[in-house]
């Protein structure tokens, strides 16, 4: 058995294939199978994408699904998943699974948390008990759990903060990035993400990438956004990150965002994405469309008998009416979250696909103006 840390297993590869100003569209190669670029991938927390069932996960042509170590760990356990083969035997998904680190979803869900230089110990948000994440609790958890892609084990500090709050809790990611690599375990076609940190600050978020690829992982996060900042201060942090970061590595926005996030962040030079929005918003009546989004439990729509998107290429653009999704909702039918999800990351995946397409053929500044028109038409 040679010894995992001298293995030279090929990890996962990201190939580009054509760019349009900062913009790229490429593959990347995993264990579980190879996924265009620019990617969403859906936020699958605790072994599902709520409402969705895999068949239909895959039917809107997602390629990556997340998944929770902070959520997993809690219930039904790390050893429990790996008894039951891991998460894609578990939740019937054979694509690649991306799992975050926990360390986020502690400071933002987690209770009684203790912050040390070692890792975080902190209570359950289910049933109070006990827990703690370090880099390697949370590198071995995500072993356990069969992740295809494993992100380190970092700090996300709440902004705003001072610049000096900022690089301290930046540098303990750093030496946090490098325990989470010596912790890893390299298998062919998995891969690591190390996760850049410090805040809306250029020196910080330079130091911060000189650490991480210093370590070397096979791709890298954006971390530290999306908590607030608006939209402006995101995207001049990106314009000055992602140059800085590999041009032959996966790029990777953490926690991010609207459609109309996720065209400036590619445009910058970001190749894959996670959000809430389109599910969450699915549960919560919210439809994502060509015009921007409406609330279909508005009055309005009682007796609207147009279907949410001209667009039939999923099993319910093509066939509900507004006016049946508006009742679905009225009456708290379970069938209105799991439709209205599915028609939002569909809506999701067929703008990445648009997206993409447009980078390849050299369109994308046309395509961000017709989009950006559309969105602000407000519902036709
Ligand atoms: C919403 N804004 C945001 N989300 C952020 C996230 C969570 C991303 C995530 C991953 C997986 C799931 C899963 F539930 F589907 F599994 C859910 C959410 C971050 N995660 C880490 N590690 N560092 C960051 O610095 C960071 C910054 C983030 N800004």
């Amino acid at each position: 058995m040679s010894d995992h840390k001298t293995d030279h297993a090929t990890k996962m590869t990201w190939v580009p294939e054509a760019s349009c100003g900062m913009a790229r569209a490429g593959h990347l190669h995993t264990r579980h199978g190879t996924v265009p670029t620019p990617t969403f991938m859906p936020v699958g927390t605790v072994g599902t994408v709520k409402g969705m069932t895999m068949d239909a996960v895959r039917s809107t042509g997602a390629g990556i699904v997340l998944g929770n170590t902070y959520h997993l760990m809690l219930r039904p356990t790390a050893d429990r998943v790996q008894k039951l083969g891991g998460l894609h035997r578990m939740m019937d998904w054979p694509g690649p699974i991306l799992t975050d680190s926990g360390g986020f979803q502690v400071m933002s869900l987690g209770a009684l948390r203790k912050l040390d230089e070692d890792g975080v110990t902190f209570r359950s948000h289910i049933d109070g008990s006990k827990h703690r994440l370090t880099p390697e609790i949370s590198t071995d958890i995500q072993f356990k759990l069969d992740a295809t892609i494993t992100m380190a084990f970092d700090e996300c500090p709440a902004l705003p903060a001072t610049p000096e709050a900022l690089r301290k809790s930046m540098e303990m990611s750093m030496r946090w990035a490098a325990r989470s690599r010596e912790a890893f375990v390299a298998r062919e076609g998995y891969g690591q993400f190390g996760i850049v940190q410090g805040g809306t600050e250029r020196d910080l978020r330079e130091y911060s990438i000189k650490a991480l690829t210093e370590i070397g992982f096979e791709g890298y996060a954006i971390g530290g956004l999306a908590v607030g900042e608006g939209q402006e201060l995101m995207f001049s942090t990106l314009d000055f990150t992602t140059p800085m970061l590999p041009q032959d590595k996966a790029r990777y926005l953490m926690g991010v965002g609207t459609p109309d996030d996720l065209l400036g962040a590619v445009m910058r030079g970001v190749d894959m994405f996670d959000c809430v929005m389109p599910s969450r918003a699915g549960r919560t009546a919210r439809a994502y469309t060509e015009r921007g989004a409406i609330n279909l439990r508005n009055a309005r729509f009682a007796e609207d008998t147009r279907t949410l998107t001209p667009h039939d290429d999923t099993p319910v653009a093509g066939r509900y009416s507004r006016a049946y999704l508006h009742h679905l909702f009225r009456a708290n039918e379970m069938l209105g979250p799991m439709l209205l999800t599915w028609h939002n990351l569909a809506y999701y995946q067929r703008l990445m696909r648009q997206i993409r397409a447009a980078i390849v053929d050299g369109t994308l500044d046309a395509l961000a103006v017709k989009l950006r028109e559309d969105w602000a038409k407000g519902d036709w």
